[in-house]
């Protein structure tokens, strides 16, 4: 297949919500993704495993279009959106006006009312960013990204800096999203529990490329000690380079 400058084109290949062939990107001489293939369907949800340096949101933002420095073919859904570890809110607007902002179609305010209910967070349709916790921020930006009702939704490290306790309530409240819209999902994450947690499907991410992937065909919500995800932690953690035994 010739090589070409990624393009992301509006229908992604045989109606997936993301097509990925042969996708390279190097910094200087430093080649960080060297071939990396995937396809994501319509409605799963697929989590990136990866070492720190592996390439994981290098892959996330070429996904999103931030990227239009690498080579490859890129296909993804039409309306593709965005949810970052930090919340990226607009400080000088109050939390509805951020998730309302650049919104197409009727009803922009209406719209971003409902999806600010979903999340939990009517109480807080007239407060300033600053002034949230870090869930409640995290929470508004995923308002911010469902309420356009994304064919793809790429999520890089969304809980990586919430306490143990809000991570908890954050995973069930993107499943129960996620259940409820459907989108196709990309989630870059460092914990191998998040993964198996949420994702349909979980990837790792190792020499530039899609080194394993592993399914997780277990209903939601999961339990972490259920058997099969002990077993399927284990194999992830030997893949990552670490010893299964270290982290009980
Ligand atoms: N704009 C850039 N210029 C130069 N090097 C970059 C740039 N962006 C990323 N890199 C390098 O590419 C490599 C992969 O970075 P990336 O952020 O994609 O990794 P990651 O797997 O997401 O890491 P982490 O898990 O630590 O967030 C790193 O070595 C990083 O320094």
């Amino acid at each position: 297949m010739a090589t070409r400058a990624a393009r992301l084109s509006a229908e992604p290949a045989a109606g997936q919500a993301a097509t990925v062939r042969g996708l390279t990107r190097s910094f200087g001489d430093r080649r960080v993704l060297g071939g990396v293939d995937l396809d994501i369907a319509p409605g799963e949800f697929v989590a990136l495993l990866g070492r720190s340096g592996s390439g994981k949101s290098t892959l996330l933002r070429v996904l999103a279009g931030l990227d239009r420095e690498a080579r490859g073919e890129i296909g993804v859904a039409t309306t593709v959106a965005v949810s970052f570890q930090e919340p990226r809110l607009v400080p000088w607007k109050r939390v509805l006006a951020n998730v309302a902002l650049g919104l197409r179609g009727p009803d922009p305010v209406g719209r971003a009312r409902a999806a600010l209910a979903e999340v939990g967070l009517t109480e807080h349709l007239n407060a300033w960013p600053l002034t949230l916790s870090g869930g409640e921020a995290q929470r508004v930006s995923l308002a911010r990204a469902l309420v356009r009702e994304p064919g793809l939704l790429l999520l890089d490290e969304p809980f990586g800096a919430l306490d143990a306790l809000t991570k908890i309530s954050m995973h069930r409240l993107v499943v129960d999203l996620w259940a409820r819209h459907r989108p196709g999902v990309l989630l870059v994450t460092h914990d191998v529990d998040e993964a198996l947690l949420l994702a349909d499907r979980v990837l790792v991410l190792d020499g530039g490329r899609i080194a394993h992937e592993s399914a997780v065909p277990l209903a939601r919500p999961r339990h972490r000690d259920h058997h099969d995800l002990v077993a399927l932690r284990a194999g992830l953690l030997r893949r990552l380079g670490v010893d299964p035994e270290e982290t009980a």
